[in-house]
């Protein structure tokens, strides 16, 4: 978190002659500054340290009187990281190029000699629009989500979204197999509300939590005086969600004789309640959803494989979250806003062991584990911070995680030196400044991963 603030203050200052670059760096003091004079390294310097403001002199070095260079560089910052705010000085009466500037996308123009108060003010300016944009960014991220309620920024998950869209105007009966509380109904809901049913009901039945003896009325309904206590007509679930989407969660746990029942009615169209004998076309959508292996269990014989191929014309198998890259922390901080809000309380900030232990953490229980976890850790949290206590997850299984992320990243550097390498054709000064580390550093990292040539030049 705050290595993240540091860069956001990091101001870039671009500048050939000296004497001037020492004294920005002197005035421009309350910000972290570093310096470059030269368009090559200025390009190391925005690669290594991110800066969120760069101020840059138009004619530099080969041709400092010419503005080719600087243009030069302007072009590329903001091709490389587009959000930066340029801040470019101009000669006094260049007002061509100060807006020549200003129409490739540089934030301002300034022109030399400079007032520093007056620059200052414009930096802090920059520096203040780029946190809005940011902020804009982030909240723009978390309402945007693909489907309704449903946060993720996991290309898996995003991938499952885009399936969700596709499918929901066809009719198809959909499976939606993943663990427990991994969105199945999230999505399955999702699914409806794209479809052109989203007028008509979303009726959800958990298979595994009604007792058998119940689920068959729960499902077809009864006529008065079928059984004992059928006092009055009543609908059953597939009744009620006509015209709309049935969603039938834990399918692995129906009973035979109901999965029986259940399939004759796929193949009809229309169910007779218990005790009637009218036959009822219903018009609805099958959506089901379960966290059990159904082949396991045809392969036991406790599902019947012709009702598992008429629910599952479309299978979608849902990643747990474990398996999700980044959305652990992500949705960590989404609940946590979302709960502070609910409670009336300022949304606290998780402190870095926090998020360490978030992200080593295994989640069985998937998304429902961590909305409960975080739900009592707001409640939990002292001050405006989420310590890692404050969590109450297992610490035995974060060391070992935590390990295990460590091997990632040491793989993801490898990988991108090896990639890199290779780009430069072993070209060490060239590839330690598309990386963004110094020279040494590379060769530290390639002696690390086993890759330094004898003679590295
Ligand atoms: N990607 C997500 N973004 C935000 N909230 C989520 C997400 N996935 C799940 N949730 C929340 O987690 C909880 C569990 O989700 P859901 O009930 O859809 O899971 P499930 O897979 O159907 O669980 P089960 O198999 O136990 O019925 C819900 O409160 C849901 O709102």
């Amino acid at each position: 978190m705050n290595s993240t603030q540091d860069k956001q203050r990091t101001l870039l200052i671009v500048e050939d002659d000296l004497a001037l670059q020492k004294q920005m760096r002197w005035a421009f003091d309350a910000s972290e500054t570093v310096v470059a004079s030269d368009r090559e390294s200025a390009i190391a310097q925005l690669r290594k340290h991110e800066p969120a403001v760069v101020t840059m002199d138009l004619g530099l070095p080969p041709a400092p009187d010419d503005v080719s260079e600087g243009f030069k560089l302007l072009r590329e910052i903001l091709t490389l990281a587009p959000d930066t705010k340029v801040i470019v000085l101009t000669g006094q009466h260049d007002r061509e190029n100060a807006i020549k500037a200003v129409g490739l996308g540089a934030y301002d123009f300034f022109a030399k000699p400079f007032e520093p108060e007056l620059l200052n003010l414009t930096i802090e300016r920059a520096f203040r629009m780029h946190d809005l944009q940011r902020e804009n960014a982030r909240l723009a991220a978390l309402e945007g989500s693909p489907l309704s309620g449903l946060l993720t920024r996991d290309p898996g998950m995003l991938k499952v979204c885009r399936t969700i869209e596709k499918l929901a105007s066809a009719s198809a009966t959909v499976a939606l197999l993943g663990e427990s509380g991994t969105g199945k109904e999230i999505l399955a809901r999702g699914l409806h509300m794209r479809s052109a049913r989203a007028r008509e009901r979303f009726v959800a039945i958990n298979c595994a939590a009604i007792p058998d003896a119940l689920l068959e009325s729960e499902l077809f309904g009864y006529e008065k005086g079928a059984f004992t206590g059928a006092v009055k007509q009543t609908l059953g679930k597939i009744e009620t969600a006509n015209g709309g989407t049935l969603f039938l969660d834990e399918i692995g746990d129906l009973p035979l004789a109901l999965q029986a029942k259940l399939l004759r009615f796929l193949q009809e169209r229309s169910i007779e309640r218990i005790g009637g004998r009218e036959e009822i076309p219903v018009d609805v959508r099958i959506v089901c959803a379960t966290h059990r292996n159904l082949k396991a269990q045809i392969q036991a014989g406790v599902f019947r494989e012709d009702l598992y191929y008429r629910l599952a014309e479309i299978v979608i198998e849902i990643p747990p979250l474990r398996e999700r890259d980044g959305d652990a922390t992500y949705l960590a901080h989404a609940f946590a806003q979302r709960f502070a809000k609910e409670n009336g309380r300022r949304t606290p900030i998780f402190t870095d062991d926090a998020l360490s232990a978030i992200e080593a953490h295994r989640w069985p229980g998937n998304v429902r584990e961590l909305e409960n976890c975080i739900k009592r850790a707001v409640i939990m949290a002292d001050g405006e911070c989420i310590a890692a206590e404050d969590l109450g997850l297992a610490a035995g299984d974060e060391d070992l995680s935590i390990f295990n992320l460590r091997q990632v990243r040491e793989d993801a550097e490898r990988a991108a030196v090896l990639k890199v390498i290779a780009r430069t054709n072993g070209n060490i000064a060239r590839a330690a400044e598309i990386l963004g580390v110094s020279r040494p550093s590379l060769y530290d990292l390639l002696s690390r991963f086993g890759l330094k040539k004898e003679n590295a030049s």
